[in-house]
């Protein structure tokens, strides 16, 4: 239904999507995980027809965006970060409104704005102007919005951000009740979101998707490696060829350039429980101090920590902060960078 191939986006000399694939089923929720900047926004503005891919195709039930962008307005509803609401409207007028943008005839538009009402549980502030609406029900009305003309797939930009936890459940019961007969994509940073919400992940880092897989397949997949973090002081040839000469290591990665010959290392070996006394030995032979060893768990939170932050790290060797050392929490919920504004509600974000 929805069909993402070898997407790739340059802004100016910011590239925020890189040859970027996946694909959603109908009666699939799909996360779209990442954290701030990871190009989740830009492919879904791309999958919406807001704004042209540099390279590669998105399509939506066969129609391609950039060859038939209206055919895809019709069968796909956007809810982006900032609802396109208009504040001084009734939600039922507003409703309505988006209903004759997108089409709807007004023969058809009674019926389909009271079904968006009710599906989203609008029907007892469909008489109240939006601004006077709480947050989760301001949500509500831009996901009313995204599926008044009954689309088969539905988009959502971070649908839950900024809600209290029990406006949460509600907008994710109804993104679940939504998807029995549609696709859903929903984008995220928040790992309890893809858990809760989603059968599928695609987690996309730095504009590349990092992995596509289930949850489950994810965690089974991670658990065939073993990895081990250390604090390590010495030549770094001599840590080098330690690691190079046992065989159950499988690739190593600095974490941290820093004086006095004192850095940490992010060693991955095959799951073999020999490997990590063995590694302790060698290089502890080699004449390197050991100040810490320690084995990464196997969580899904460390696991996306590992798929997001790798080549963050490896790249940041003369950043002050290193990544490595944020608390796994904070690193995923308190992202460093800040969130973009989206556009303000204009007609064209209805239309
Ligand atoms: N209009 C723009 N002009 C220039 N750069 C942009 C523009 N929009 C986004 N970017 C850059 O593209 C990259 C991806 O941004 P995008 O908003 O798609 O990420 P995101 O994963 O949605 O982030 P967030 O979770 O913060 O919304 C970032 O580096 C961002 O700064």
């Amino acid at each position: 239904m929805i069909e993402v191939e070898h997407l790739s986006k340059v802004y100016g000399s910011t590239t925020a999507l890189q040859d970027v694939s996946f694909a959603a089923q109908p009666g699939e929720i799909l996360g779209l995980l990442g954290p701030n900047g990871a190009g989740k926004t830009t492919t879904m503005r791309i999958l919406a027809g807001y704004l042209p891919a540099t390279k590669g195709t998105a399509a939506v039930a066969g129609f391609e965006v950039h060859v038939d962008p209206m055919a895809v307005r019709q069968r796909i509803g956007y809810l982006p970060e900032v609802p396109p609401l208009y504040p001084n409207m009734t939600v039922e007028g507003y409703l309505h409104f988006v209903g004759r943008l997108k089409g709807l005839s007004a023969g058809d538009r009674p019926q389909r704005v009271q079904w968006a009402m009710e599906q989203c549980n609008l029907q007892d502030v469909q008489k109240t102007l939006i601004h006077k609406l709480s947050k989760g029900f301001r949500q509500r009305v831009g996901i009313a919005q995204a599926i008044v003309h009954n689309p088969p797939a539905i988009i959502l930009d971070e649908p839950t951000i900024g809600l209290d936890p029990r406006q949460i459940i509600d907008v994710r019961n109804l993104i679940k009740s939504l998807a029995a007969d549609k696709t859903v994509i929903l984008s995220t940073h928040i790992l309890p979101e893809v858990n809760m919400t989603c059968q599928r992940v695609a987690i996309i880092n730095n504009g590349k998707v990092v992995a596509t897989n289930t949850l489950a397949d994810l965690k089974a997949q991670q658990t065939e490696q073993l990895i081990y973090e250390l604090d390590v002081q010495g030549e770094l040839d001599s840590v080098e060829q330690s690691l190079q000469s046992l065989e159950g290591v499988l690739t190593w990665q600095w974490l941290s350039e820093q004086p006095s010959e004192r850095r940490k290392v992010r060693v991955t070996c095959n799951p073999d429980p020999q490997v990590g006394p063995q590694l302790t030995h060698t290089l502890v032979h080699a004449g390197v101090a050991m100040y810490e060893m320690r084995r990464l768990g196997t969580s899904l939170e460390e696991i996306y920590l590992e798929l997001t932050t790798k080549e963050e790290v490896d790249t940041s060797a003369e950043s002050e902060i290193d990544p490595a050392e944020l608390p796994v929490s904070d690193a995923i919920r308190h992202p460093t960078s800040s969130s973009e504004e989206a556009d303000p509600p204009n007609a064209e974000d209805l239309s």
